[in-house]
């Protein structure tokens, strides 16, 4: 097993070229937020803004138009429901799926569409609500440059590994049953990527808070447009996330997620320097 490191994160975040515009830094969608989560995509789609992310679009529900506006107006948003949705899939290059979307019939078929529509070389980042769906309605995988990032119950439903047996050796066994990257989170996350297992010692309890893992999905979707290959770019991102809540939590009790996000621009300006 290998170990998540700030050196890991270093060769990947890099101080950027003069000859770039927005374009050159990812276009993430985030497909998310019901009415009654919709601060779940707001925190995903401010992680990627501050995370570097060039143009983050934010597919929701209409109601959450003005929050999302007013916190973060370097969004962009439409109706997930419409048939825009569709439109902006094909303009994205990294999509992340599920933080609030909810379990009705309404997320779902919200879902199947990003499904359907989703293209071989981007990239589709699965969370949450979406996690549960795919489980609860044995959803066929679609094809894509999937990352899973899953809480224990939520891989619980996945895999079917209840949490006892949740072991790293059971948990890769069920990751390599399931196509892309797994990022198992916990106190100790674990991110399985092919044959290779890391472990993450960066974070802790601060982090024990709702968000923190919408959070982790947009700077995954961040560092997913803007670096490459995609595994270390994702391995980087949970570093990233759970030092950056290390920073915070050092004057902090609560590491909340608003806090991380507003910490991100600055570590990531000290780590590509370094
Ligand atoms: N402000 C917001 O809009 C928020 C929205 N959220 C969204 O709410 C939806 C449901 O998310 P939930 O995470 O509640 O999922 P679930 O509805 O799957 O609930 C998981 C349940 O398992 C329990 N649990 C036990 N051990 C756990 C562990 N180790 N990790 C996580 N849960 C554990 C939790 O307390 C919870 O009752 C998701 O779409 C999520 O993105 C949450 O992220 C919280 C914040
Ligand atoms: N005690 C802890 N120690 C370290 N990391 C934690 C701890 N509790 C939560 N986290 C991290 O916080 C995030 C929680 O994700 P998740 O449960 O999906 O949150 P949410 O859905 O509310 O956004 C994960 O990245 C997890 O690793
Ligand atoms: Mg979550």
């Amino acid at each position: 097993m290998k170990q998540l490191t700030e050196q890991l994160a270093q060769a990947v975040v890099r101080p950027r070229q003069r000859n770039t515009y927005k374009g050159s830094f990812g276009k993430i969608l985030i497909v998310g937020g019901n009415a009654q989560f919709g601060g779940a995509a707001i925190m995903s789609a401010s992680a990627a803004v501050y995370a570097g992310a060039g143009l983050v679009s934010v597919a929701t529900d209409p109601v959450n138009r003005s929050a999302l506006h007013a916190r973060l107006p370097e969004a962009m948003i439409l109706d997930a429901a419409s048939s825009a949705l569709e439109t902006a899939i094909r303009q994205a290059t990294v999509i992340v799926v599920g933080p609030g979307l909810g379990t009705d019939n309404a997320a779902l078929a919200i879902l199947k569409r990003v499904f359907a529509a989703v293209e071989q070389t981007q990239v589709l980042i699965i969370d949450g609500s979406a996690i549960t769906l795919v489980a609860a309605h044995h959803l066929d995988y679609p094809n894509a440059q999937l990352i899973w990032t899953p809480h224990q119950v939520e891989w619980q439903r996945l895999s079917g590994l209840a949490l006892p047996d949740q072991t790293v050796t059971a948990s890769q066994q069920a990751a390599r049953r399931i196509p892309g990257i797994v990022v198992a989170k916990s106190s100790q996350t674990h991110v399985f990527v092919g044959d290779d297992v890391y472990e993450n010692m960066a974070g802790g309890p601060a982090m024990a808070t709702g968000g923190s893992g919408d959070t982790l999905t947009g700077i995954i979707a961040a560092f997913a447009g803007q670096f490459q290959p995609l595994k270390q770019a994702v391995l980087a991102a949970v570093f990233v996330h759970s030092h950056v809540a290390d920073i915070v939590a050092m004057n902090s009790y609560v590491a909340l997620p608003t806090m991380v996000i507003q910490e991100l621009p600055a570590y990531l300006k000290q780590l590509s320097e370094s």
